[in-house]
């Protein structure tokens, strides 16, 4: 059988390199730096899938390097490096990985969000600090119960975040672009942008970046919130203006935010927000889990392959351009 010519530019997971080598020649970019772009594009000329990380931009200039290629994928759901429309126009499918990362990303925003009300890493910060003989001076917390959560971006995991929520006895509010027909399975109440910004004692965001949603927290939005509200972001760092992130926080417009994303990534080490006293950041890692990481690198697999076999890909987000060469 003839072996499929693939680029993949972040190293491969143990779980998916014996399965793609079997069917593929690979050329992998294994560290952790950002494959140099003409480089990528060398590679490209003869290649006819594309296994891509998220700071890879697939572009026009990209898309006209690789004439050969077939599919694309990325094991994530965000695909806001991709632009799908010229994937299209040239009849690309790009697979995606929706679904298998929801419970993961859902317990790492949850615990993003008990991390902050409880100050768990200020205890922790001084349990290693040899802090802890005076009881009266360990940071207090606040209750999460009875208090109203609004999820900006209510999909497959805001409504996994929203059950962990109500679980703790919190009230949750949501909003979308459109509101969810499900409303009494998932128990939460639909108010627009700024209602929600108003009443909420915690705000998570979990939409996609997109043209709307890039800039989408600046200051005005900030200066909505409650000044004791807590901001908690797992969705691209794009869609927050830092510099109004910074200045609501030093200016104690919000009292905290918690952020798995950050705009830029990574942040560097001068930079403001790692100055502030209150703010907790992780790095990037809402479906970083064993078990998740490899669904979705096995998912990305299947996409792959689905692809350089003319058949459907499981999921894709072009599915105008999903089709099987034997059957459609
Ligand atoms: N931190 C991490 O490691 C991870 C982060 N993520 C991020 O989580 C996000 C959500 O993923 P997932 O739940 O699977 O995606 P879904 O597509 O299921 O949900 C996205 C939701 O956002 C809403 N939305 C889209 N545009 C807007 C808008 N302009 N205003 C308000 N709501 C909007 C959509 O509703 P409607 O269309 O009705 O507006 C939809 O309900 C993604 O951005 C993804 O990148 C995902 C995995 C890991
Ligand atoms: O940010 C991660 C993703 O899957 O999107």
């Amino acid at each position: 059988m003839r072996k499929f010519s693939v680029v993949v530019t972040e190293k491969m997971l143990p779980s998916i390199s014996d399965k793609l080598q079997e069917r593929c020649h690979v050329r992998e970019w294994d560290r952790t730096d950002p494959i140099p772009r003409e480089l990528l594009l060398k590679w490209l000329a003869d290649a006819e899938g594309l296994f891509c990380s998220g700071d890879v931009q697939v572009d026009d200039e990209l898309l006209s390097c690789a004439p050969k290629l077939r599919v694309i994928v990325k094991s994530a759901v965000g695909y806001d490096n991709i632009d799908i429309e010229a994937c299209t126009r040239r009849g690309i499918p790009v697979g995606y990985t929706p679904g298998v990362l929801v419970e993961a990303t859902a317990d790492l925003t949850f615990g993003l969000l008990l991390t902050v009300a409880r100050r768990l890493h200020e205890g922790w910060d001084r349990v290693r600090a040899g802090k802890w003989e005076n009881n009266t001076e360990i940071p207090f917390g606040i209750d999460l119960y009875g208090k109203k959560l609004g999820i900006v971006g209510m999909g497959q995991i805001g409504a996994a975040v929203a059950k962990r929520a109500q679980a703790s006895g919190m009230i949750v509010l949501y909003t979308n672009r459109r509101r969810r027909r499900d409303e009494e399975k998932i128990q939460a109440t639909y108010v627009k942008l700024d209602k929600l910004l108003e009443e909420s004692d915690f705000v998570v965001v979990l939409t996609p970046l997109t043209k709307e949603t890039r800039g989408m927290f600046g200051a005005e939005q900030f200066s909505k919130m409650k000044r004791t509200a807590y901001f908690i972001n797992a969705a691209p760092g794009a869609i927050v203006d830092t510099d109004s992130l910074v200045q609501a926080l030093k200016d104690g417009q919000i009292a905290y935010a918690a952020l798995d994303v950050t705009d830029p990534e990574p942040l560097p080490p001068d930079h403001p927000l790692l100055t502030l006293p209150n703010v907790f950041i992780t790095p990037h890692m809402g479906s970083a889990t064993i078990e998740t990481r490899n669904r979705m690198a096995l998912l990305a697999v299947d996409n792959l392959l689905a692809g350089l076999e003319g058949k459907r890909l499981p999921t894709c987000v072009n599915e105008s351009v999903n089709y099987s060469s034997e059957t459609d």
